[in-house]
């Protein structure tokens, strides 16, 4: 576990590791996304280009609304635990799964995760990518940019979480990406605290 992010100006609320699974974990959770059933990502009305399926708490962004769906498949439990344990927090908190691949062509625009999220753990699959983060400093963006290799995870939280925009740019490889995210609060938060504050196609 490092927050030094390989040696750039740190991002507090973000930390890094820079090898959670193994080559061959990662051959295997590529082949279990790949036989999951993915759909381009929807955002009211508009359809990204990423392929994603959530499991447990998601937020519907259709409907604009927190919804809890078909629970998460056994094969992702050992590594929501690895991943709370990097980040030091109770696995079972972790109450959302989200499964991505980006081909090529497909990225992440700039975006703040749903206010009904709390902490999020990324693992990076395939391609290594870069995940770039701006905030608004008077008339300029400040920018800081993180690499994600594979096999890596990472943890959002606090400013980096809450103060800053990320995205990823189009990948010209495949990507795949696994995150767990916790509820801000036990209930959540109602629909309407959850206004768009970013392109998320
Ligand atoms: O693919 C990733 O690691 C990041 C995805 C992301 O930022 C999101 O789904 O909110
Ligand atoms: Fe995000």
């Amino acid at each position: 576990m490092t927050g030094d992010l390989f040696g750039l100006p740190p991002l507090p609320g973000l930390s890094s590791c820079e090898a959670l699974v193994s080559a061959a974990e990662e051959r295997l959770l590529i082949a279990a996304i790949d036989a999951t059933e993915l759909a381009p990502f929807r955002f009211q009305g508009w359809e990204g280009k990423r392929l994603t399926r959530s499991f447990g708490h998601s937020y519907d962004f259709d409907r604009g609304r927190l919804e809890v769906g078909d629970p998460m498949p056994d094969w992702l439990l050992p590594y929501r635990e690895r991943m709370a344990g990097f980040a030091g927090l109770p696995a079972a908190d972790f109450v959302q799964a989200l499964l991505i691949r980006y081909d090529p062509g497909a990225g992440i625009g700039w975006h703040r995760d749903r206010p009904a999220f709390e902490h999020v753990l990324g693992l990076s699959l395939g391609a290594p990518a870069v995940m770039r983060f701006r905030r608004r400093m008077a008339a300029k963006f400040e920018r800081v940019a993180v690499p994600l290799p594979p096999r890596g995870a990472y943890h959002l939280t606090g400013e980096a979480r809450h103060g800053w925009e990320h995205s990823i740019a189009a990948m010209a490889e495949t990507r795949w990406s696994i995150t767990f995210r916790s509820l801000a609060s036990p209930i959540g938060r109602p629909a309407n605290a959850d206004a768009p504050d970013g392109n998320m196609i």
